[in-house]
């Protein structure tokens, strides 16, 4: 096979690559955030742009190596560019004026600077080193951008990691010592630089895919365990959390208690002020509670209107004031509702769960201590030792 024959099949091959990049990236679930959504289409101009670079090269065949020099510097420094905007969209934000400016004037230095060294012929290795170092700026910026946003959060965070690490040790470390060891000829040139494309194109696809579903189940996540109507935690989070809470808590010899709220004569606000008075009520009170918590409390709505809250490292009677405490703030807020005042007011079960017992008898014991709370006149707080 001719040299030029390779390049063919070179470019090809890349070509279909990207298409199928193109398609997987359309396949994809794109998240609903704006900014978020925006980064596929600059993953499918990084695809595109990483082929149009090394399809640049066969310009050389059609008498054309200069285009084909400057095209290649041009194409592989901008879709570097493209991946650090991928990334910068997949973190939800906005590209800043001056990053855009910067980029501009990078990508018009490096299209200069190629053109001079292969018009006045100076050393090719100077050229490489210029693209080298050119294609290097923004990987280095993708990285220190990625350490930013909080350092790896998750496995899309990882790949995407691993692919700027890779390019940037291929290009700082590999790219000079092929060049030392090796007398490449153009077979080999062709063949090194096509392995790495492929690698670069497969991983950066499978960085992008994972952080897209990664933060999609995270979406999901919050959904499953939100209530949309008080923003608190729901049921689904109490049964799912609430055991891992708890074991946490015995491993660790910590105490861990549980409040239970409910609102006295709730139905009646429903029944005189209708059921969106109700709803705003609900709101309110899940507010106020939710002022009130520690980082680590966890303010779930078990239904209707019932609140329960999980309170690690917390014993009885520390518990006991927090639900005292709880209980003021609610009676100094009524509820305003244009102009008329509707006073609210609950009544609270606590229970501190011993190291014995499962978290669904401490449930039941807070839910019994609440509704002695309630027969003995509501608006009060009674504790339970389960
Ligand atoms: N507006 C509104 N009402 C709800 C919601 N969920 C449950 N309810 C109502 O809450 C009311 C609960 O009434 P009850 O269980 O009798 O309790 P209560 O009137 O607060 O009486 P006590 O608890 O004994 O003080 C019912 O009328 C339900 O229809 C909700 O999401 N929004």
């Amino acid at each position: 096979m001719s040299s030029f024959q390779l390049h063919i099949f070179q470019i090809s091959l890349l070509g279909l690559m990207t298409l199928v990049g193109m398609l997987f990236t359309f396949m994809l679930p794109m998240p609903s955030q704006k900014h978020k959504a925006r980064s596929a289409y600059y993953a499918r101009l990084f695809l595109i742009t990483m082929w149009a670079g090394q399809a640049s090269l066969s310009l050389h065949y059609l008498q054309l190596p200069l285009v084909g020099i400057v095209g290649h510097a041009f194409f592989i420094t901008l879709s570097a560019y493209l991946l650090f905007i991928t990334v910068v969209k997949r973190y939800g934000h906005a590209l800043r004026i001056q990053m855009l400016s910067g980029i501009v004037a990078h990508l018009l230095a490096i299209v200069i600077l190629s053109l001079t060294t292969h018009l006045f012929k100076l050393n090719s290795m100077l050229g490489d080193a210029i693209l080298l170092a050119s294609v290097a700026t923004p990987l280095v910026f993708t990285f220190r951008y990625i350490q930013l946003q909080g350092g790896v959060k998750n496995p899309g965070d990882r790949v995407l990691i691993a692919v700027v690490l890779s390019a940037l040790s291929a290009i700082l470390v590999g790219a000079p010592l092929y060049w030392m060891w090796f007398t490449p000829n153009e077979l080999q040139q062709t063949l090194v630089s096509f392995s790495l494309y492929i690698v670069m194109m497969l991983t950066f696809m499978l960085g992008f895919a994972v952080s897209i579903m990664h933060s999609l189940v995270s979406r999901l996540k919050y959904k499953i365990y939100q209530d949309p109507l008080t923003n608190c935690k729901n049921r689904h989070f109490f049964y799912e959390m609430a055991p891992k809470l708890l074991a946490h808590a015995k491993r660790n010899n910590e105490q861990m208690s549980v409040v239970i709220c409910d609102i006295d004569h709730f139905k009646s606000i429903n029944d005189k002020f209708g059921h969106m008075a109700g709803d705003r009520a609900l709101q309110q009170i899940a507010k106020t509670l939710s002022t009130e918590l520690r980082d680590e409390d966890s303010l779930i709505r078990m239904g209707g209107e019932e609140f329960l809250i999980l309170s690690p490292k917390c014993d009885l009677d520390q518990a006991e004031a927090f639900a005292e405490r709880l209980r003021h703030s609610i009676e100094a807020q009524p509820l305003d509702l244009s102009g008329a005042n509707i006073s609210l007011t609950a009544s609270f079960g606590v229970v501190e769960i011993h190291s014995d017992k499962d978290i669904y008898h401490g449930l039941k014991a807070a839910d019994s201590a609440m509704y002695k709370a309630k027969s003995a006149g509501r608006n009060q707080v009674i504790t339970v030792n389960a």
